[in-house]
């Protein structure tokens, strides 16, 4: 079953159509996907897929030629191409005449055990493959290597690509199609604690309750999932623990940078150093409010990715009762039922997902140019008030307030939402209440009888996207 990336398979399919030479870009954070993409989208298609490995020079040239010489069914003593130059020069001829995929995936191992295949590359595109009908895929998971060594005007591969992919986890809508069986309440918990990156969605089996995969798949020093997080930090950075650190206090409630640091114990210039590499790698997000420039004063740090928030909020500081083999324990009283705050952040991530959905489709009142989220001084009350989503179009505003509760929401939450939106400046505003278990009555009728208001359910939301 493959799920999603109708986006990233209708471009590839565009530009394979065109029947020229691509050097296509493609990268995202580890397991997020991007093999199975290629896989799904090169099948039945002329293709040599050829993966990098840590190994030495020689070691990777002898794999890639044998992997050239199993595609074109080159007897087994042809003599082994030279260099990658020859290499990448014979599947050039061979690509004069007929549409062929070359996959380079793991790219930064091909490049770390030889720097020099980053201008050989160049120079083979710019003196032979340029005129030819080779469709070259370049894939790798080291986001910070891809954006620095390929993408990047410094490369020698720059000005090369033709288009570039930057693969992100599933959103919501697509993530739930992981667990069929589930009912929507626990189809949102999964996606509150696994995120959107399929190799995580894959854990959990929906045909056994939510704790039961929460038990054995998570709270159990031998699963995948446990593990996961930090072999992650240590393969992607080499001083995993302050970047711990910093994951840990803004898990813990820091969001200022000053915060942060004070609570880590270093100056802010370097944990600034620190949280840009944690930006790079997808693990954190910047927030300013919607109505700020992007350096605004205002600034605050959250982690983006369910599955490293849930980890560091509710697994680590359990680590050493769960190496003792008492994580039923600890999931059952200290985390289960307790970890509603944390669903109730993602469901205002799902609400805008939600909208940047219906924004394609041109299904909302307006066309959104810009979503985020609003913070600020109500200056009448001398207080910080906020707003969930705020979406603004060319002339008017959506609004936006999201609640995760059990009980039904009232007419005092709009009426709350009509006063805060008053505080930003709206020739025409727009009103949108989520709520994850329905609405009361005279909220009901109030939506039939203005025009500017929407209320959608959870079930509602997963319905329209199933
Ligand atoms: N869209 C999808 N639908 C269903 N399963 C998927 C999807 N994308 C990935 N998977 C599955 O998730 C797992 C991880 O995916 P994949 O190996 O493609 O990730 P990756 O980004 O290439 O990882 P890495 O960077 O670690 O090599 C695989 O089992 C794959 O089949």
């Amino acid at each position: 079953m493959f799920i999603g990336r109708d986006y990233e398979i209708n471009k590839l399919y565009k530009l394979y159509n065109e029947n020229k030479f691509e050097c296509i870009v493609m990268y995202g954070r580890r397991r997020v996907g991007k093999t199975r993409l290629i896989t799904e989208f090169c099948r039945g298609k002329n293709t040599i897929f050829y993966v990098g490995e840590e190994h030495n020079d020689k070691l990777s040239l002898k794999k890639f030629s044998i992997q050239i010489m199993e595609h074109y069914n080159l007897n087994e003593f042809t003599p082994e191409f030279e260099s990658f130059d020859t290499a990448f020069r014979f599947i050039g001829e061979k690509a004069k005449t007929k549409r062929t995929i070359l996959v380079l995936d793991e790219f930064p191992y091909m490049v770390s055990s030889n720097k020099s295949i980053l201008s050989i590359l160049q120079n083979n595109i710019d003196h032979h493959l340029i005129n030819t009908k080779l469709f070259l895929i370049i894939c790798g998971s080291s986001i910070s290597f891809m954006e620095n060594e390929v993408l990047s005007h410094k490369s020698p591969l720059f000005g090369r690509r033709t288009a570039q992919f930057m693969i992100s986890p599933l959103d919501f809508f697509d993530s739930i199609k992981f667990f069929k069986n589930y009912s929507n309440e626990d189809k949102m918990k999964s996606y509150s604690v696994l995120g959107g990156v399929p190799q995580y969605l894959l854990q959990f089996d929906s045909n056994k309750s939510f704790d039961y995969n929460m038990i054995n798949k998570l709270y159990d020093k031998s699963s995948y999932l446990y593990m996961e997080v930090e072999l992650l930090l240590k393969q992607e950075l080499v001083n995993p623990i302050v970047y711990k650190s910093i994951i840990e206090a803004i898990a813990d409630g820091s969001s200022k940078l000053n915060e942060i640091s004070t609570k880590i114990g270093e100056t802010t210039s370097k944990t600034s150093i620190y949280i840009k590499s944690l930006l790079e790698l997808k693990i954190i997000q910047k927030l300013v409010p919607i109505t700020e420039k992007s350096n605004s004063r205002k600034t605050l740090y959250n982690i983006c990715d369910n599955f490293y928030s849930f980890y560091y909020k509710y697994v680590a500081k359990y680590i050493s009762a769960i190496e003792q083999e008492m994580g039923e324990y600890i999931y059952i009283e200290k985390v289960n039922h307790k970890f509603y705050e944390h669903q109730g952040y993602v469901f205002e991530e799902i609400c805008k997902d939600y909208l940047s959905r219906k924004n394609k489709k041109s299904e909302l009142p307006f066309i959104i140019f810009k979503l985020g989220k609003w913070w600020g001084n109500n200056p009448i009350k001398k207080k910080q008030e906020e707003i969930d989503i705020v979406g603004f179009g060319e002339d008017k505003t959506l609004f936006a307030e999201c609640k995760y509760t059990n009980e039904k929401v009232g007419i005092s939450i709009y009426e709350k939402l009509v006063e805060r939106s008053n505080l930003i400046n709206s020739k025409d505003s727009y009103y949108y209440i989520f709520s994850k278990n329905g609405f009361n009555e005279s909220l009901l009728k109030l939506e039939k009888n203005i025009n500017n208001l929407t209320l959608v359910t959870l079930d509602i939301m997963i319905k329209e996207f199933e």
